[in-house]
């Protein structure tokens, strides 16, 4: 087909319009500024116009220019879904682990037993560049199948330099190779090392005046993330790492509070990180100083699900104005899913979000969480056409009929890429 598309009579068209310069909060994480019979115009991979189907038909039929027509009747279009948070790049799964939290042993025992993130790394060490492309080649097509077309994926199952940078060379070579953009984060700080298990500050010295300078240097990632946690990095070692980042032009993003509180929520507002995420035990002095702050909330239900641990507050952090992001955490430890349909389900189900809020934060509001609210996550000219429609008549059905894929077509840079539930790039 050629480069032209028109998405027509949506039953329910989300265009999120007029939410570009920052993310949504409060009562505004429920304005989808939706249009009812709406239609789409892409050309040339850009949205050049969106409205009442009668019209943008007015339009349309005034020039002269052939385009391929998608009947969106009894359908919703919604923006392409935004993942802002993934471990996509590694090698193995730890189904083994699932087994022994079942029988109750917990994340930070098998970890603290040189299993969880360690088990990940040494068989990250141990796969090819092409390895872990192809694994998540094929994970990121199962994120198409579920409407998703944006991801922004974390190195951090090397803890050394050549892996660390494999992963992100990896994330480079997907982001030519797939449909879907990938948007890059170095996370060097994800565990200590077995070999600086004795010298954790060594390690924390090594991250910032060895590996922070050549991921710069080389390219290699926007946001400098850090999993702080007891047992894992403190908080003043996570500020170290953090600030050296931004002094060198990476944005901060911090894993916080996701199994104690740890004060991650004020650190994020301190440094001014765009998002601090999971948050699960996060305090109400964190989150509001994240509110005063702006810091992205970017919230995790599928891995307080799969810990089996309690969900963090959403409806609070909404309430008290802290703009809120979901993702699904993909990764092979605490949330091995790629299901974000059932990321927004569980947001609405476990952690007092409406369905309206749930459709901001896996669009415009996941979009300034990876720093694209500008290019994705709204239907607004001017844009990238990527759009995902859903088999449902409206948003809130989406999240009401869960453990089923809704997703019926998806459109990536103006190109079909799921057609009827099946990939056709
Ligand atoms: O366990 C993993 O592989 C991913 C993870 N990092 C921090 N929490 C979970
Ligand atoms: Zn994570």
């Amino acid at each position: 087909m050629g480069d032209t598309i028109l998405i027509r009579n949506a039953s329910q068209l989300v265009t999120l319009k007029g939410s570009s310069e920052a993310p949504l909060t409060g009562q505004g994480m429920s304005n989808l500024e939706i249009i009812e019979n709406g239609t789409v115009w892409i050309k040339d991979g850009v949205i050049k116009a969106a409205g009442r189907d009668e019209q943008i038909m007015a339009d349309y039929e005034a020039g002269n220019e052939a385009a391929e027509i998608i009947d969106a009747r009894g359908r919703l279009v919604v923006p392409g879904l935004i993942d802002p948070h993934t471990h996509l790049i590694h090698a193995g799964s730890r189904e083994e682990e699932f087994n022994m939290r079942l029988s109750g042993a917990t994340y930070m025992d098998i970890m603290n037993a040189g299993g969880g993130i360690h088990a990940t790394a040494s068989k990250t060490r141990m796969a090819s560049r092409e390895e872990l492309f192809r694994k998540a080649f094929a994970n990121l097509n199962e994120f198409l199948l579920h409407g998703v077309t944006t991801v922004e994926a974390k190195s951090g199952y090397g803890m050394e330099w050549e892996t660390e940078k494999k992963q992100l060379l990896a994330a480079k070579d997907l982001n030519e190779h797939h449909p879907i953009d990938i948007i890059s984060t170095f996370m060097g700080a994800h565990a200590v090392p077995a070999d600086y298990k004795e010298r954790p500050e060594e390690f924390v010295d090594h991250i910032i005046d060895y590996m922070l300078p050549k991921i710069v240097e080389e390219g290699l990632a926007e946001f400098n993330d850090v999993f702080c946690e007891q047992g894992v990095f403190r908080p003043d070692q996570a500020r170290r790492i953090l600030e050296a980042g931004k002094k060198l032009g990476l944005k901060a993003k911090i894993h916080a509070d996701e199994i104690e509180p740890y004060q991650g929520a004020e650190l994020a507002a301190e440094l001014g990180a765009i998002t601090a995420d999971h948050l699960l035990k996060a305090t109400d002095a964190g989150i509001k100083r994240m509110a005063e702050a702006g810091v992205i909330g970017v919230l995790l239900p599928g891995t307080a699900f799969f810990l089996m641990a309690e969900f963090a507050n959403g409806r609070k952090m909404i309430d008290s104005g802290v703009p809120v992001a979901l993702s699904t955490d993909f990764n092979p430890g605490s949330s091995p899913t790629v299901s974000l349909p059932l990321i927004m389900n569980l947001a609405c189900l476990k952690m007092g979000m409406t369905p309206a809020e749930v459709i901001t934060a896996v669009t415009i509001n996941a979009a300034h969480a990876i720093g694209r609210g500008k290019e994705i996550g709204s239907i607004e000219i001017g844009k990238k056409g990527d759009i995902t429609i859903f088999n449902v008549p409206n948003y809130m059905k989406l999240q009401y009929s869960f453990g089923v894929n809704h997703t019926h077509t998806v459109i990536k840079n103006g190109r079909v890429v799921v057609r009827e539930r099946k990939l056709v790039f």
